[in-house]
């Protein structure tokens, strides 16, 4: 049964009622030693259980005191049990998110194409590489990408936002993923990943902590509390020999309680919670992850790279204008990019199409017509066709690349043509410039203007990044003048124009090289190189299978944007870790001043001046210690779920901020908490 997206663990409930049954019984099933073997600190916690339930029990059969040893073997199981809930709480929210994901994915029929010939199949059998055809109306029954027509989509289902989108063949928005509704048109679509292996599947199996490996973060941290713990356990060790000494041998319980308060039981119980929560917060942002160490790793990004056309513009580039050269009429320049665009899939030819056909009839297809189709690469693109036996070559493309082309032909760049491009250029727009090869005469026939708009609120969102302490920088196969203007439109801190594949990589490896981890966004297959190099490369769901399968991320919305979510995700799980840790740290001092006196009050009364809380008795002051060290675990389990809280302020700002609140709340609340409880349980101690 899945729960519905309410309440799976969206913001306002943390303890909903499914929720916590469902943590009650993973808290019972993850008593098993080999799953608490995984958490050192805790397995000690585990073994002091144990140990004292064997003082009880000794203390049973041979007539002494049974309440105390109990008692605290009771707290210390308590203790574990809290830390399996907040595990199991994260995972139930976890599995939650990833339900309603999977239930978008219910099992449709799917029309398979084997050499043309359609065949019904259930969805369950589909391999990788499959045809299938879906027409309007009807679901998607697997990841795929387009390879034939162009359809509007219904993502609502995975991204939840219900406005169609397009999705064409030969696109950088060729991805189309299970579960999603054609609205139109007919498509067929090259099957990706079969039932199970879709990145949908194994982000489930992340989030479900199943198949979650410890982050490099985690580890370290892991090591710090097994080290501390490690230490405290050898103090408490050498203790016992002290207290002989004294003449007041200490009880092993006091020992074993001591123990536990001092070792980083707080941190140790909520770590697994803490990651888990940072991948569900990834899902919760319809982001798909492919491994915890994505999700840290963005948060502690230095360097964003980011596509212009379609990440930081809206991307439909559509033609507005042509402007012939001297002597070229506008109709002859709008009927040779016309017929260099009648086979052109992208949005700019398309667009040119449709503007040639408002200033002209639009000549024919030439019979014998070969499209040369446009790639990052080249950054050009046309047709060759043979008209009476003169050879014709139409191209359009990057100014600086056409004007290599021209002079391959011989034809010098007419001068009035740079006034042109740059005119386009340093409105923002991007100007493609025609050419026409006749024979071996080749001609410059003017500029086509590609009008292009710089996403709403973009700015205001690398404001953001830039006080978190990240650069952006924009890179583009674009002129650096229509970069320039975008860039600074946009408010980028910097950008690197008429960049091919390799010049994105390029720049992420010269990046890392100077220690910096970077992040990119991507969609085209021209981005897959880069998008595997980065540090974090996000790709978005709608772009090509390559730039999927390169990225360590997928963006189910598409949103290029989303990036600075996820930066925010892996800082908040960084700061909300360091937080925790120092809270912990600070909140086991309290404690020395409740045990230590109860053990050597009796030996040296003058340490009765440690006693500063005036706790009752020595039993009480234990009992009311390893009770706050327990409790403090579900306390905190909403602030390691949500997050601690924090505004993008630097670094520096932020960690003294943490250290007083986390770091002082944590040495004083412990003292006024064990206080109380030393109060309530008096009276029971009788
Ligand atoms: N369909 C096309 N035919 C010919 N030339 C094109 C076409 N589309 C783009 N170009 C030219 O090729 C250049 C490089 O394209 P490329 O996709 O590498 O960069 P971009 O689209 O301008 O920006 P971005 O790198 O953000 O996608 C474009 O700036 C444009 O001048
Ligand atoms: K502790
Ligand atoms: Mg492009």
């Amino acid at each position: 049964m899945t729960a519905s997206p309410t309440e799976s663990g969206g913001k306002e409930s943390i303890f909903s009622p499914l929720l916590v049954r469902a943590a009650i019984r993973a808290s019972f099933a993850k008593l098993s030693p080999r799953a608490q073997a995984r958490n050192p600190v805790m397995f000690l916690v585990y073994l002091g259980t144990i140990l004292t339930l064997y003082v009880a029990v000794a203390n049973l059969v041979t007539g002494q005191p049974v309440g105390y040893p109990l008692a605290t073997s009771l707290l210390l199981f308590l203790t574990v049990l809290f830390a399996n809930f907040a595990e199991g709480l994260a995972e139930a929210r976890g599995k939650a998110q990833a339900a309603s994901l999977r239930a978008a994915r219910q099992d449709t029929p799917a029309r398979r194409l084997v050499d043309g010939v359609e065949t019904t199949v259930p969805s369950t059998e589909l391999q990788r590489d499959d045809l299938i055809v879906v027409t309007a109306g009807e679901l998607i029954p697997a990841d795929g990408e387009i390879v034939e027509g162009l359809a509007s989509v219904d993502e609502s289902a995975i991204t939840g936002e219900s406005a169609p989108v397009i999705r064409e063949a030969g696109t950088d928005y060729s991805g189309v993923t299970g579960g999603t509704k054609v609205l139109s048109d007919r498509i067929v679509v090259r099957v990706t990943s079969g039932a199970g292996e879709s990145f949908l599947d194994r982000m489930i199996a992340l989030v479900e902590g199943a198949s979650r490996q410890k982050t490099p973060n985690e580890i370290a941290l892991s090591i710090l509390l097994s080290g501390l713990t490690l230490v405290f356990l050898l103090a408490v060790v050498t203790l016992y020999p002290f207290t002989v000494y004294t003449g007041v041998a200490a009880s092993p319980v006091t020992l074993i309680a001591l123990l536990v308060c001092l070792i980083p039981t707080t941190i140790g119980g909520l770590l697994p919670a803490i990651g888990i929560a940072g991948m569900d917060r990834a899902l919760q942002a319809n982001v798909i992850a492919k491994s915890g160490k994505a999700v840290e790793v963005a948060g502690d990004i230095d360097v964003l790279l980011l596509d212009k056309t379609g990440t930081i513009t809206i991307g439909n580039r559509q033609a507005t204008r042509f402007s012939p050269l001297s002597g070229v009429s506008a109709a002859e320049l709008a009927r040779a990019a016309a017929l260099s665009s009648l086979a052109d899939p992208t949005p700019e030819g398309k667009s040119i199409v449709t503007l040639a056909r408002t200033l002209t009839d639009l000549p024919a297809q030439p019979a014998n017509a070969e499209f040369i189709e446009f790639s990052a690469q080249t950054r050009m693109s046309g047709v060759d066709f043979d008209d009476a036996g003169t050879t014709v070559r139409i191209r359009k493309g990057a100014a600086d690349r056409m004007a290599r082309f021209a002079s391959e032909f011989g034809a010098a760049a007419p001068t009035d043509l740079t006034a042109l491009v740059e005119e386009v250029a340093r409105a923002g727009g991007t100007p493609l410039t025609v050419a026409e090869v006749r024979g071996d005469v080749a001609r410059v026939l003017g500029v086509v203007a590609l009008s292009d708009v710089v996403k709403p609120g973009i700015r205001e969102r690398f404001a953001q990044l830039r006080q978190m302490g990240l650069r952006t920088v924009m890179i583009t196969g674009d002129n650096p003048l229509t970069a320039e203007a975008i860039a600074r439109e946009a408010g980028v801190d910097g950008f690197l124009a008429e960049a091919t594949p390799e010049d994105k990589l390029q720049m992420i490896k010269d990046e890392q090289l100077a220690g910096k981890l970077v992040a990119m966004m991507g969609d085209g297959t021209n981005d897959a190189p880069a998008l595997a190099q980065a540090d974090v490369g996000l790709a978005m769901n709608s772009g090509t299978q390559a730039a999927k399968e390169a990225g360590n991320m997928v963006d189910l919305d598409s949103d290029p944007t989303k990036l600075l979510e996820v930066i925010e995700i892996g800082k908040g799980l960084l700061i909300t870790r360091g937080a925790l840790t120092t809270f912990s740290i600070a909140n086991d001092v309290a404690k020395y001043f409740a045990i230590l006196p109860a053990l050597f009050v009796v030996a040296y009364p003058p340490l009765a001046v440690l006693n500063v809380m005036q706790l009752h008795s020595p039993t009480s002051a234990v009992l009311s210690a390893v009770i706050f060290n327990a409790l403090i675990i579900p306390f905190l389990i909403p602030l390691a779920l949500r997050g601690v809280p924090y505004r993008s302020t630097s670094a520096a700002a932020l960690l003294s901020r943490n250290l007083l609140v986390y770091g002082l709340g944590g040495l004083l609340l412990p003292f006024i908490a064990i206080k109380i409880i030393d109060l309530l349980i008096t009276p029971l101690l009788g």
